[in-house]
């Protein structure tokens, strides 16, 4: 479980409050433990139900309760319907869980339990308000004809904090996936009017990777072969209905954990670690297509390659790490200025632009005033405020591919070098 910071809240923004309701000092201990290791929420405690009621009316940013069913002062769960009364998702404690308990609880809309069976329990229980709070970022799908079941479903989920869009066929749901690329997560029923949950995921395939859309087929137990023929078509996972709230969160916290785990790769193995902007591979493989879009469309597009003058002199005088500084410094410049075109760093000291839609004289204004800017500024480094310059090439279609933009570009740059550095040249 990824461990929330404070930069995964939007800029302005603080994180809500979550209360644990807990008397035995032991358990307390443990979860305050957990919580100050994975949490990034304001967390409040309170040892019994009367203190738990205090809390709860000093402030309205509870964003979710971990409450012990049996409390000294509320031993019959009265902690928990209060905490429902006041609309806060919550998520049981309690020594043991009969089954009378479990279906009533979960009937009455907390959000899961957990048994204190050991350290794994209480870790799952604290990172489950973790996953709820990534949650309200997931969009999930629902295709299924039977209203009841869709309602069901869908309440199941937004319990668990998820956006909810919901589609009474395949066709339906293909629209409502094509329309919004928000949708990351698909469950869809076989049986379904106009289009079936095959063709549907047919049709997806051909426009999403399974790293975007993660597709879960819902399965009658009646055909034991259903849930085999839905990953053979492409579905990510399958779950027979009728589920239990249990196995149904499972297999959406696994769904979504491992999206996530794939995303971050992905998002790792595009990004430049040095200076967290894209890196070459993504500009490479992002530019081909911007470049086929413009071909195609006979719009303008603009290619720059920018270079550092006199990088070595700067690692040789004040060392590589200020230099890793400087580097640092004017991807965050770069970033801020043309973070709406295509960035990244694709060498040593080069840093490439791609700008659809420009022809290269106004990219070159654009550059020239980043140029300035740069000239103008100071890095803060160990060895003082250091000041550097830069060189870049502008090409622009029409030109073959990639390649060429880039050669036709280089010699720009060879020629802003000779120039005396510090200048655009196209
Ligand atoms: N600090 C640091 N230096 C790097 C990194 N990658 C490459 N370099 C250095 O960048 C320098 C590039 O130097 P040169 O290609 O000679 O170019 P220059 O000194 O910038 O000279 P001109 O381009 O002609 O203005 C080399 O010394 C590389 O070692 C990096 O990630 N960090």
């Amino acid at each position: 479980m990824l461990r929330l910071s404070k930069t995964d809240v939007a800029p302005g923004l603080c994180m809500p409050s979550v209360l644990i309701v807990e008397d035995s000092l032991v358990v307390t201990k443990i979860l305050r433990h957990i919580a100050s290791q994975v949490l990034t929420f304001d967390v409040f405690y309170a040892d019994s139900a009367e203190a738990a009621r205090k809390q709860v009316e000093s402030r309205d940013d509870w964003f979710a309760a971990i409450v012990d069913l049996n409390l000294p002062d509320a031993p019959n769960g009265e902690m928990v319907d209060y905490m429902l009364q006041q609309k806060i998702p919550t998520i049981v404690l309690t020594g043991r869980m009969f089954d009378e308990n479990r279906d009533a609880l979960l009937r009455q809309g907390i959000v899961d339990y957990v048994q204190k069976e050991g350290l794994y329990s209480y870790q799952y229980c604290v990172n489950l308000v973790n996953r709820l709070y990534r949650n309200r970022d997931i969009k999930v799908l629902v295709a299924e004809d039977s209203s009841v079941t869709r309602s069901f479903i869908t309440e199941l989920l937004r319990r668990h904090q998820f956006q909810v869009v919901e589609a009474a066929d395949g066709q339906k749901a293909l629209k409502a996936i094509l329309a919004d690329p928000e949708i990351d997560i698909l469950l869809t029923d076989y049986n379904m009017p106009v289009m079936n949950g095959f063709e549907l995921i047919h049709a997806l395939r051909h426009q999403h990777e399974k790293v975007d859309l993660v597709v879960i087929g819902l399965s009658s137990a009646e055909d034991k072969y259903l849930s085999a023929k839905f990953i053979k078509n492409g579905a990510n996972d399958f779950l027979y209905k009728p589920f239990s709230h249990e196995e149904f969160f499972c297999r959406i916290m696994h769904a979504v954990d491992g999206m996530e785990r794939k995303k971050e790769l992905l998002s790792m193995a595009y990004r430049d670690t040095l200076t967290g902007i894209h890196n070459r591979r993504y500009f490479v493989q992002q530019s081909r297509k911007m470049i086929a879009q413009a071909q195609s469309g006979n719009t303008p597009l603009t290619f720059a390659i920018m270079d550092i003058d006199f990088f070595k002199s700067i690692n040789d005088s004040y060392g590589h790490d200020v230099g890793d500084l400087v580097l640092i410094a004017f991807a965050k410049i770069l970033q801020e200025s043309l973070g709406r075109f295509l960035i990244a760093r694709t060498g040593g000291e080069e840093f490439c632009v791609l700008f659809p839609g420009l022809a290269a004289e106004k990219a070159a204004r654009l550059l020239d005033a980043v140029r300035k800017q740069v000239e103008e500024s100071f890095v803060e480094t160990p060895e003082g405020e250091i000041s550097f310059t830069f060189s870049s090439g502008l090409s622009q279609l029409p030109a073959d591919n990639l390649e060429v933009l880039m050669k036709e570009a280089d010699i720009q740059l060879y020629n802003a070098k000779d120039n005396g550095r510090n200048c655009v040249c196209f």
